[in-house]
């Protein structure tokens, strides 16, 4: 689904003039079928632009196209669950919001409430359990008897059972360890492959480099940059400003070795261990 932000403006508080602005201006195309990385500082307004993807905010002036829906001010609230069906957001945390007393009927919830019958919702907790590497067993279990990860996995699984063309991620993989990041990471990697549309906000420059196709940097509630990950890593400015960091990790170091991105300059670090990389796999 193709998601259109012209000359966006989100003011949390209207009638205070002094109040910084939560998105000021912002136009940005995100891609059918793309996976778009959105990042900046804390505050910079990533939270605040997805939101509006699903109308949870509206512009104060600007609109946002949305497939072939269109979200301005005087979006009305009624109406908004075939929007709401179709643009699936997980949010940090998204375990905080399990309430059932089984997995299967937490599962089974969101589509249930956008009018999917109960044996079709069934069919697609089922389904969805599987699909975020959990056994069967656990739907008959409360949620809250399971290990983090494995609530955030059921939360997820509840996002994806309505069947969004367009799954928006607000930092999914906080708190996990890194082998649970790099599973629900590849899980997002595979659902685009399948057709999805993938809007992620992370502080995560590995994962920026690992799977968005483009990315949009935020600052002080304006979008400062876009471009594939190579080209904002190469943006000198982004990191001279202190708004962007190079990946550190040998994961990075070994892309670099690979020459899956090209550096006008490096930190000397990253440099070295790239080299050091290279040396290895040249033997
Ligand atoms: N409900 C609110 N009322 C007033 N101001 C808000 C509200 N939510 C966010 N803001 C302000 O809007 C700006 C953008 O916030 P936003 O949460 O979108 O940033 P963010 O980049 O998502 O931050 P983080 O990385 O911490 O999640 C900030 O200045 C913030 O203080």
């Amino acid at each position: 689904m193709e998601i259109i932000f012209k000359n966006v403006t989100h003011a949390y508080e209207a009638n205070n003039p002094s109040a910084s602005l939560g998105l000021d201006n912002v136009s940005v195309d995100i891609k059918n079928n793309d996976f778009t990385a959105i990042i900046g500082k804390t505050g910079s307004g990533k939270s605040t632009l997805v939101r509006h993807i699903n109308a949870l905010l509206k512009p104060t002036s600007g609109s946002v196209v949305v497939g072939d829906r269109i979200i301005d001010s005087k979006t009305n609230n009624k109406n908004l669950k075939s929007l709401r069906k179709n643009v699936g957001m997980v949010f940090q945390f998204p375990e905080s919001q399990l309430f059932e007393d089984t997995v299967e009927k937490d599962v089974m919830f969101g589509p249930m409430n956008f009018g999917v019958s109960e044996s079709d919702a069934k069919v697609a907790a089922h389904d969805m359990i599987e699909l975020v590497g959990l056994d069967k067993k656990y739907l008959s279990q409360s949620p809250f008897d399971l290990s983090g990860g494995q609530m955030r996995r059921v939360a997820i699984a509840g996002v994806l059972a309505s069947n969004p063309e367009t799954i928006i991620l607000d930092e999914p993989t906080a708190g996990l360890d890194p082998v649970g990041r790099k599973e629900i990471m590849k899980l997002f990697k595979d659902l685009q492959k399948q057709g999805k549309t993938i809007i992620l906000i992370t502080h995560n420059m590995d994962d920026v480099a690992d799977y968005a196709d483009n990315v949009i940097v935020m600052h002080d509630g304006r979008k400062i940059s876009e471009g594939t990950p190579s080209e904002i890593f190469n943006n000198q400015k982004l990191l001279t400003d202190d708004i962007l960091t190079l990946p550190q990790s040998a994961s990075f170091a070994q892309k670099l070795a690979q020459g899956q991105f090209h550096f006008d300059k490096l930190p000397i670090t990253l440099n070295e261990l790239s080299t050091e990389i290279k040396r290895q796999i040249n033997g």
